[in-house]
């Protein structure tokens, strides 16, 4: 476990200051992201009336503050720079509806050391960042679970911004209504979860969502029941061709995606490979479209070796060449 961090002088000050900071600018909420955990009833102190929203790496670092009065949120991508933790805490905060998308929030972390409290951020998450809320699932009407289409959208949106090793990844998921949309689908060659008992393919579990990440790398869509429980992969999905009004831009992944709506009561969560952005279709139709605000990053080697030179840098050269040898000649001469 985490080892607690003093409630020090200095974190004290930097609370009260972002309490100043929250009645200037009428916050609504005191983000708190550490990774430690500490005296909770003393960070709750220091903030006053104001909302406090804790956020960690880790269920770890949040040990001991469940009968606290504040919210927590473990962060989905570990180690990420401390921007972009701001940023996924906000956005977890909005999609758990403990802030409003655009609400000014000030933050308190580690900014220049890491492991020490020193910056102070007042930031208003502009409404292009707010993602998703449970309350748009819900309107959704769809006969899924809404934690179930909450576990696979969020999934289906960290393959869509981060990839897998720096190559961008696009999937299908088929989710509720699994033994009708079965009946569409045909394996693409072998079904990686084919045999694991039900306990080992649930979403809930990390481990599985890993997996799917991995597996998500090979062509195919995944079938999961309206319990979480991924039911096969690597699918071809085929429903019968009905009348469609989704782009003509889209491929043979959103049609298909489009098309087992259509002919069954399931929900289908398309990944785009090309960008990242997630679509959610109900009924034939896309009912939600889910932007990447960050991709995964490619890096490229530094290229040292100069390019081959073209036909007409050849000639340049020789004439350059030529005008030297016409330079020295007079020096021969003398
Ligand atoms: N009917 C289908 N069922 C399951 N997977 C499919 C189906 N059709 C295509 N795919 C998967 O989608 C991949 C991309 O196909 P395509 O480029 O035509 O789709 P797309 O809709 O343009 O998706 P993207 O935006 O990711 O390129 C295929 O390589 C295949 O793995």
């Amino acid at each position: 476990m985490a080892v607690a961090r003093k409630f020090s002088d200095q974190l004290d000050a930097f609370c009260q200051m972002a309490a100043r900071m929250a009645d200037l600018h009428n916050a609504e909420a005191i983000l708190f992201l550490t990774e430690r955990p500490t005296e909770w009833d003393k960070l709750q102190a220091a903030v006053g009336d104001h909302a406090l929203i804790v956020a960690a790496d880790s269920e770890d670092v949040l040990a001991g503050s469940e009968d606290a009065q504040f919210d927590t949120v473990v962060l989905s991508v570990p180690d990420l720079p401390v921007y972009e933790q701001l940023t996924e805490a906000l956005l977890e905060a909005v999609a758990d509806e403990h802030l409003a998308p655009g609400a000014p929030v000030v933050a308190v972390y580690s900014g220049f050391e890491s492991d020490t409290i020193d910056s102070l951020s007042l930031i208003r998450l502009g409404e292009h960042l707010g993602r998703l809320t449970i309350r748009d699932l819900k309107q959704l009407g769809a006969k899924v679970p809404t934690e179930t289409l909450k576990s696979v959208v969020d999934l289906a949106v960290s393959i869509g911004r981060e990839g897998r090793e720096g190559k961008p990844v696009g999937t299908l998921m088929v989710v509720g209504d699994h033994r009708k949309t079965l009946t569409f689908c045909k394996p693409m060659g072998f079904d990686p979860v084919r045999g694991y008992p039900v306990s080992e393919r649930m979403l809930s579990d990390g481990k599985v969502r890993e997996g799917v990440k991995e597996i998500a790398q090979m062509d195919g869509a995944f079938v999961v029941s309206a319990k979480g429980t991924v039911v096969a992969a690597c699918q071809h999905v085929s429903a019968p061709p009905a009348e469609l009004s989704i782009s003509k831009g889209l491929g043979a992944r959103h049609w298909a995606a489009a098309e087992i709506t259509r002919a069954t009561s399931a929900v289908a969560v398309a990944v785009s490979e090309s960008n990242g952005t997630v679509r959610v279709f109900l009924n034939g139709e896309v009912v939600l479209r889910i932007e990447p605000f960050r991709r995964a990053m490619k890096w490229k080697d530094f290229e040292n070796e100069p390019p081959p030179a073209t036909p007409a840098e050849k000639e340049r050269d020789k004439d350059k060449d030529k005008e030297k040898d016409k330079e020295k000649e007079p020096e021969k001469a003398e």
